[in-house]
């Protein structure tokens, strides 16, 4: 979240706004999260729980004022761009995270550092043991298949599974401002030399009726995180193909996306690809945040 917030987190009962407060608070409004999301993000930071409240009710009331006027002059993209705050850290809870780039429009960010190593590495390690062909679902049986168009092995964790995972969730929830409730597990993936994930869209299309059946448990996908958990010889960059963009997968970092536009629709901006690894392996932890709390239907 906002430097400010990190200052108070542990004394209870924080009240005071700060131009930070107010610019993240816009921020995730325009991304589209809900009232109650931010209000539990603030209390987590410390914030006393009506004067979150009241913050969060001011600031979806002028978004609302801010859209009004701003919608005949500009177009979406530009409005995005010269409201976005220029926030270079991020409140993880445990730890303060640096966001190396902000994107307005679509909604990218990149974390440095939002693991250590050695928590990159125990999550490598953990997973060693339950390594699978990571599967695809079909999108008109809604059944998980395996394509060549998705080339890596996979290890599913339940949500909180474990206490690096728990730790790793939370974090995750601080610096995105979605509730730890609302991810699917964390899912490990290990590409190999030429391994790749072809261009394609994290979200659900309820035209599909395989993919519509994905929706009946926390909704859709409004948001995905990519940790890189090493750092491949060459290649396996996050490429963003519609916006000519390619994220270097670099051991901690992490890039986030989220694609529920203000108006309810989905940003198919955020087409993306995992490059082919050219050299060595490439490992990845990938969360998925639902719109609302998920539970596995399994
Ligand atoms: O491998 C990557 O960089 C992207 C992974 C990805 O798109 C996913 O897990 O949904
Ligand atoms: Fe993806």
């Amino acid at each position: 979240m906002i430097r400010e917030a990190s200052v108070a987190g542990g004394k209870a009962g924080y009240t005071e706004s700060s131009p930070e407060l107010e610019q993240w608070l816009a921020r995730h409004i325009a991304q589209g999260f809900a009232a109650d999301a931010l209000v539990l993000s603030m209390l987590r930071s410390g914030y006393d729980d009506a004067f979150a409240r009241r913050c969060v009710a001011a600031a979806f009331a002028q978004g609302t004022e801010a859209a009004v006027s701003a919608r005949p002059a500009q177009p979406q993209a530009e409005t995005a761009a010269s409201s976005t705050p220029a926030v270079y850290a991020a409140d993880g809870g445990d730890r303060r995270v640096p966001v190396l780039f902000r994107l307005a429009s679509p909604q990218v960010q990149l974390f440095q550092q939002l693991l250590s190593d050695d928590e990159c590495d125990a999550l490598v390690a953990l997973s060693r043991g339950r390594l699978a062909r990571s599967p695809v679902v079909n999108p008109d049986t809604g059944d998980e298949n395996l394509i060549d168009a998705r080339t890596s092995m996979g290890a599913m964790f339940q949500v909180a599974e474990h206490a690096l995972i728990a730790r790793i969730e939370a974090r995750i929830a601080a610096v995105t401002g979605v509730p730890a409730e609302h991810g699917e597990g964390l899912q490990i993936l290990n590409y190999k030399p030429g391994g790749e994930y072809q261009p394609h869209f994290d979200y659900f299309n309820p035209q599909r009726p395989g993919e519509a059946r994905q929706l009946s448990v926390g909704g859709q996908r409004i948001a995905t995180l990519v940790i890189y958990l090493n750092s491949p010889e060459a290649g396996g960059a996050t490429a963003f193909p519609r916006v000519g963009l390619e994220v270097a997968p670099v051991k901690g970092n992490a890039v986030y996306f989220s694609y529920l536009l203000p108006d309810g629709t989905l940003d198919d901006r955020t087409l993306h690809a995992g490059l082919p690894v050219a050299a060595g392996e490439k490992w990845i932890a990938t969360k998925w945040l639902r719109e609302r709390p998920y539970r596995s239907a399994a």
